[in-house]
């Protein structure tokens, strides 16, 4: 593995990582600048940073996060997955080969990135890596400023006798550069397509519930149609507007909540009113059995009464 003063050379005379966020660039090899806490240059390693950031769905080419116009700052929102390039090019002679960590400070924020991996010997062109965001947070990434990998380099045994440029010659292709519209899309904005799996669950419910009990089909078919309505706005004017839409959504998918709370009240309501009705039922009929018992014993208190009076007979 390169220490760092052999990965400076690497880097600062054969261009091996290139170009070289701020004013770094134009540092001299022996400026102390290079050894601080702040270097990209760290004891055996070099940080890459945020390129352009391209966000899977975009609609249209002129539409920013899409092909060949990647987003320069983004804020990655929980759930959501994205496709980030690096700044840097990482060009190796078939001398080199190398390896890339995500930096653990991104891991802390809940950022996983799905493609660590190796870099051929021969490789040229910026990296690029899936990044998902696991965690609770919004997270914010910027070119040129934000660490987004942690390149190791290793030098070979021996000049690998193909290095991967070689073996792109006459295919036309160029080894790894910025992703096109098809890579873009193979991934799903949110991860695993998560959230519309668990709203579509939540309001199949939320229908059936309100179905049930209020024949509310009506309310759920409006809150249905509000939803397509915004889907369908949402895939004409593109995920620019990604962030908003989020914002959004979390307020349906509250909306959706609270109808499911509303309803398991109201089925409660109902509960209790059956009580009410079961408990007026038995007093009436206790009322009922008393007020009979009373006028049993009255008629026959008049009948004892009748019975017991003396015969006064008329002579004439
Ligand atoms: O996280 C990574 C790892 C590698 N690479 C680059 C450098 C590597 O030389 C090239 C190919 O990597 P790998 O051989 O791991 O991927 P593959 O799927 O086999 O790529 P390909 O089909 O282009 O050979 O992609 C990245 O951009 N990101």
């Amino acid at each position: 593995m390169l220490s760092d003063k052999t990965l400076l050379t690497q880097v600062l005379v054969n261009k091996a990582v290139h170009p070289l966020p701020g004013d770094w660039g134009q540092k001299a090899p022996n400026d102390e600048a290079w050894f601080s806490k702040d270097s990209p240059v760290q004891p055996s390693s070099i940080d890459l940073h945020v390129g352009y950031i391209y966000v899977p769905g975009t609609k249209g080419p002129c539409r920013m996060g899409g092909e060949r116009n990647g987003h320069t700052s983004y804020e990655l929102s929980p759930g959501h997955s994205v496709i980030v390039s690096t700044f840097e090019r990482v060009t190796l002679s078939g001398q080199f080969g190398g390896l890339v960590f995500p930096p653990s400070r991104l891991s802390s924020k809940g950022i996983l990135v799905a493609n660590i991996g190796h870099i051929d010997p021969g490789h040229s062109g910026p990296l690029r890596f899936t990044i998902i965001n696991m965690g609770a947070r919004p997270v914010s990434f910027v070119r040129e400023k934000d660490a987004v990998g942690t390149l190791m380099l290793f030098e070979l045994d021996s000049e690998s006798s193909r290095p991967l440029s070689t073996r792109f010659a006459g295919t036309g292709e160029k080894t790894r550069d910025e992703p096109n519209a098809e890579e873009i899309d193979a991934l799903a904005l949110y991860f695993a397509g998560i959230e519309e799996r668990v709203r579509e669950v939540a309001l199949r419910q939320a229908n059936r519930r309100v179905r049930n009990i209020a024949g509310g089909a009506f309310i759920v078919s409006l809150f249905v149609s509000v939803l397509l309505g915004y889907v369908g706005l949402m895939l004409t004017t593109g995920s620019s507007l990604a962030q908003k839409q989020f914002y959004l959504e979390e307020k349906l998918f509250d909306l959706s909540k609270e109808n499911i709370s509303l309803v398991n009240r109201l089925e409660q309501a109902n509960r209790d009113i059956e009580d009410v009705r079961a408990k007026l039922n038995q007093n009436f009929s206790e009322i009922r059995g008393r007020a009979d018992g009373r006028d049993r014993k009255l008629e026959a208190d008049d009948l004892t009464e009748e019975t017991s009076m003396p015969v006064t007979r008329t002579e004439n």
